[in-house]
Formats: structure tokens, C-alpha cells, sequence
């Protein structure tokens, strides 16, 4: 394989445009994908040729649209569907020939578990566990008590499952997969569906978990949910990824972006006129406002040209790129920023 060497943690960003060929070694990862591909019966290509890198230690930000490969990613990656080529690493062992030695290190939580509502979430745990054949069962009331207590449930472990509010049950969701010492999380859009107090409970989890030291690898298809959280980010766009790296270079890719300038004004067709005569490029003009890239002109001076033109100028605003503006370069789509 040619090209790029995975980022291992390192500031490197890799943008797949066009696509590159990552060097993908396990060493520093604790997931590594190498041309993995699943074709489903019927031709739809799910995921594309995916090379991801996921250092050890991060909590790794899988990003995407809807549709756009994320949980045939997953469940590919557990084990759960076979790809239709192309190989992948979990915690240093190629899989799915290591799935015996590595899968009982991983935790995972794809389609959420199925709890029995008129049981406690400390009994619905005491029947998972029970059903781990290699867990020993001498041992079950510490993990099941220590798996309660790292999502915050001691104190309602006696509670019926279904008098716990929505984030006290995804957060029952995550016990379960902590149930044996992890050190890989694989959560599969883990806030869906939650309120936003769910929410905040769910990524307080996160940050937790990967605070001792779990790898946490996490779907969403909200940006401003793994741009709190995530130390990692890569993004998907029809199943194929379109970049991956530290949140750091997805920062500088935003801080290189183009700068705009917006002017509200009634008088748009005159504001246009007056930024065009100034020479600057990429104008776009709405009801009531018209902006433009910034390049090298300065404010004042645009301020001042309008309104030596008569333009009524009722604000003027400099706006860098935000991420969301990155992600829409990246993907040709819009995330839902808020949920
Ligand atoms: N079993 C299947 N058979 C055929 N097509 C499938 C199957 N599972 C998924 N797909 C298709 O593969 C594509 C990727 O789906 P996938 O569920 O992996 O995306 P996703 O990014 O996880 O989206 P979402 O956030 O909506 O779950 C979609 O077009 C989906 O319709």
C-alpha cells in the first residue's frame, strides 16, 4: 500500500479528496480498517473501500449523514455481518480470526439491548451478565455493583427499569457493555433518541470512560455532539470516508476557510453592485442581506464604499467558517446541528 501513514494521534489531517490510500498499521490502534467494503445483495455498496486509523487512548468521533454507512461500518467491524472484502484490526489482533481473544475486551452497544421493563436495572444486568459465557459467575455482584456505579445508577439499581427517565436507561445501556474491563467502546449512536438531559448524561459517560483510559469509537450523525466530545473525528459520505484525523486539523480547516463578509441592508442590488466594484468574489444575495468573501479587503473600507454609495447599511459582520460549514464542504450536506 502507498500513501499517506495513518495518524496515529499526531496533528495530521487526511482529507480523502481524492481519495488516498492510507498505510493502515495496527501499532498505536486500537481499530484499523484496510479497504473494507460491504456490498449488500441487490448492489447497494454500503461501505466503500473504508481505511480507518483509530488511535488507542481517543475517543473517535464516526461521523456521517444518514445512510451514509456508519452502522454497516460497526457491525462489520464486530463481527456481526462479514465484509465483502477488505480486512480490519481490533486492539492489534486481525480479525475476525482474533474474534475469541478480543471481542470480550470490547463493549459495544449497537442496536440497544432489550431490558425487561418490570425488572431493576441492576437485575437486567445480573441477566446479561449471566449470559457471558466468560464471565465468571463467582464474581458477577462486584462488576454488576462496579458497572452500576460507573454510570452513575447505584443509587437506583433496585429502581424498575421502566421508572428510569431516558438517559438512566441508555446509561443502563452502557453498563452493560462495561460489565468486564474494556479497553474499547464501541457505541453506536449512543444519544439518539434522548433528551437533551440524556444527552448530556450520555457524553458525561464518555468523557469518563475514556478518561481511564477505554478507546471510545462513537456514530453520530450530530456534529456538535462529537465536536464536544471527541478527541478524533472521521467523516463518511455515501460510504465512503472523506476525512479522518485529530479535531485539531478539522479546526485549521476551518480557520483556512473562506472569510465572509454579510450586510444587512434593504438595499441589496446596491450593496451587490458596491462589493463587486471592490473586486471581491463569491457574492450571494438574499432578501435583506448580501455577503461576499472577505479576501484581503477590509472592512471599514467596504463599510465606508457603501455607504458613500448610499447604500443603507443596518449591519455589517465579518463570519468565519464554522465546523458545520467544513462538514458541508466535506460531505455536500448539512448536519443537524443541534438534533
Ligand atoms: N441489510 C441491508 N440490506 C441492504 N441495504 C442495507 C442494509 N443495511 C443497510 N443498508 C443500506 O446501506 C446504506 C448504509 O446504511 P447504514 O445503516 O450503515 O448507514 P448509517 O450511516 O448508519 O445511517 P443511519 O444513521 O441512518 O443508521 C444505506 O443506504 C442502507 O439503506
Amino acid at each position: 500500500m502507498t500513501g499517506t501513514p495513518p495518524d496515529a494521534g499526531g496533528a495530521v489531517l487526511t482529507v480523502h479528496e481524492p481519495m488516498t490510500r492510507l498505510t493502515a498499521s495496527a501499532e498505536g490502534c486500537s481499530i484499523v480498517t484496510r479497504g473494507l467494503t460491504k456490498r449488500f445483495r441487490g448492489g447497494q455498496v454500503a461501505v466503500n473501500d473504508l481505511d480507518l486509523a483509530v488511535p488507542r487512548g481517543s475517543v473517535f468521533g464516526f461521523l456521517g449523514p444518514n445512510g451514509s454507512g456508519k452502522t454497516t461500518t460497526i457491525r462489520m467491524l464486530l463481527g456481526l455481518i462479514a465484509p465483502t472484502s477488505g480486512g480490519w484490526e481490533l486492539l492489534g489482533t486481525p480479525m475476525p480470526g482474533g474474534a475469541a481473544g478480543v471481542l470480550p475486551r470490547v463493549g459495544a452497544l449497537v442496536e440497544g439491548p432489550a431490558f425487561y421493563p418490570y425488572l431493576s436495572g441492576e437485575a437486567n444486568l445480573r441477566r446479561y451478565d449471566a449470559a457471558d459465557p466468560s464471565a465468571d459467575p463467582r464474581t458477577a455482584n462486584a462488576r454488576i455493583g462496579l458497572a452500576l456505579e460507573r454510570v452513575g445508577l447505584a443509587a437506583a439499581a433496585r429502581k424498575r427499569y421502566r421508572a428510569y427517565s431516558l438517559g438512566m436507561r441508555q446509561r443502563l445501556a452502557i453498563a452493560a457493555t462495561l460489565l468486564g474491563p474494556r479497553e474499547l467502546l464501541v457505541l453506536d449512536e449512543p444519544t439518539n433518541g434522548l433528551d437533551p438531559q440524556g444527552t448530556r448524561e450520555v457524553r458525561g459517560l464518555i468523557k469518563e470512560v475514556a478518561a481511564e483510559g477505554t478507546t471510545v469509537f462513537v456514530s453520530s450523525h450530530l456534529l456538535a455532539e462529537v465536536e464536544h466530545m471527541c478527541s478524533h473525528l472521521a467523516v463518511m459520505r455515501t460510504g465512503r470516508l472523506v476525512a479522518q484525523g485529530p479535531i485539531s486539523g478539522f479546526r485549521e480547516l476551518r480557520a483556512g476557510g473562506a472569510v465572509r463578509i454579510r450586510v444587512e441592508s434593504p438595499d441589496t442590488a446596491e450593496a451587490a453592485a458596491v462589493l463587486a466594484a471592490l473586486g471581491l468574489e463569491g457574492i450571494r444575495a438574499g432578501d435583506a442581506e448580501v455577503s461576499a468573501e472577505l479576501g484581503d479587503a477590509a472592512p471599514e473600507r467596504i463599510c465606508a464604499a457603501l455607504v458613500a454609495d448610499g447604500v443603507a447599511v443596518r449591519g455589517l459582520a465579518v463570519q468565519r467558517p464554522s465546523l458545520e460549514d467544513v462538514f458541508v464542504g466535506l460531505t455536500g450536506e448539512g448536519f443537524d446541528v443541534d438534533g
